[in-house]
């Protein structure tokens, strides 16, 4: 019964897929894609940097250009999603941090932050349909919204202290806005990668599902709950909440991308990231 309700719902998905989105071709950079479904308002982001989608300068630049837009549209809702079928965001693209021009490292922490700024503090309701692994910086994507319908038997998790890396105090605050704070922490000393299972458990995604299809129903549906809800005292009310933490980021933005780019600097996170690199190719071969 229950499978058959949810293929009649897949089946209107597809319908709705072929026959309602539009791109909104604005905001359709080369490694993003923005679809807005015409009868629910709701726009599908989806990251196209293939095959991991490693965040590096030009997907930052391309997705802050697409949730500005979104914005600008005002859409009923942002899904955050990926064009991959096994990877939502692999995380930041560590080739962004080793051996980097200076100048672009700087540009690159800099977008990161605005990318996080324009998601975390999004007037549009945000949800993410994690199709796929994601660590790192990719968690902090997902974490960054409100919502998260993840499919079964990937992981998730900001795993920087395996890394040698330490994660900076916005992925922190984005991580405790979600979990509760015990939780939070003992996941971010032993940066614990969750498997799907244990991030449904802890609550750091709020439900799973079997297909992609599935998921950006739920997130439609999660949208839907607030039809009763004044759009601008929705908004208000996520704004006050997560103020704080912006402000924190806000206030020492510039202080932020000196810490990160002396911290890239060093000569034992530079040997560290350059053997994370390699055993990451050894791994593809
Ligand atoms: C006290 C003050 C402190 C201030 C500190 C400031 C800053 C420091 C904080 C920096 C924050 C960093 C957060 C991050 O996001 S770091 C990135 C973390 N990401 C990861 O650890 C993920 C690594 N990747 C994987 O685990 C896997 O690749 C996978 C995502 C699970 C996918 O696995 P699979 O499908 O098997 O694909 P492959 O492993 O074969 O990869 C294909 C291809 O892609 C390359 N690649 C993968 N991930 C990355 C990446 N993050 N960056 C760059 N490149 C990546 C991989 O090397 C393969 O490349 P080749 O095909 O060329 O071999």
């Amino acid at each position: 019964m229950q499978s058959a309700l949810i293929n009649g719902k897949k089946l209107c998905c597809s319908m709705l897929l072929k026959n309602c989105f539009r791109p909104l071709s604005a905001a359709s950079g080369k490694l993003t894609n923005v679809e807005i479904n015409d009868k629910t308002g709701v726009a599908v982001l989806t990251m196209n940097r293939l095959p991991v989608n490693g965040l590096n300068l030009d997907l930052l630049r391309d997705l802050l250009q697409s949730i500005q837009e979104i914005e600008k549209n005002k859409c009923r809702g942002l899904i955050l999603t990926s064009a991959s079928n096994t990877i939502f965001s692999a995380g930041l693209d560590i080739t962004e941090m080793y051996k980097p021009d200076q100048e672009r490292l700087k540009q690159f922490w800099n977008a990161l932050q605005d990318v996080w700024l324009a998601l975390y503090g999004s007037a549009v309701p945000t949800a993410a349909a994690i199709n796929g692994h994601s660590p790192a910086g990719g968690c902090l994507l997902a974490s960054s919204c409100e919502y998260r319908v993840m499919l079964p038997k990937y992981t998730i998790g900001l795993n920087e202290t395996q890394l040698g890396i330490v994660a900076p105090k916005w992925f922190m605050s984005t991580f405790r806005n979600v979990l509760p704070r015990r939780i939070a922490e003992q996941a971010l000393v032993q940066g614990k990668m969750f498997t799907s299972d244990e991030a449904l458990k802890v609550g750091l995604v709020d439900e799973l599902v079997a297909s992609k299809e599935e998921a950006l129903i739920k997130c439609e549906k999660f949208f839907a709950s607030f039809s009763k809800t004044d759009p601008i005292a929705r908004y208000l009310t996520k704004k006050q909440l997560r103020y704080n933490d912006m402000k924190e980021l806000q206030d020492e933005k510039v202080q932020d991308v000196e810490n990160f780019v002396s911290f890239v600097n060093q000569p034992t996170v530079q040997k560290s990231l350059g053997f994370y690199l390699e055993s990451l190719k050894k791994k593809a071969k």
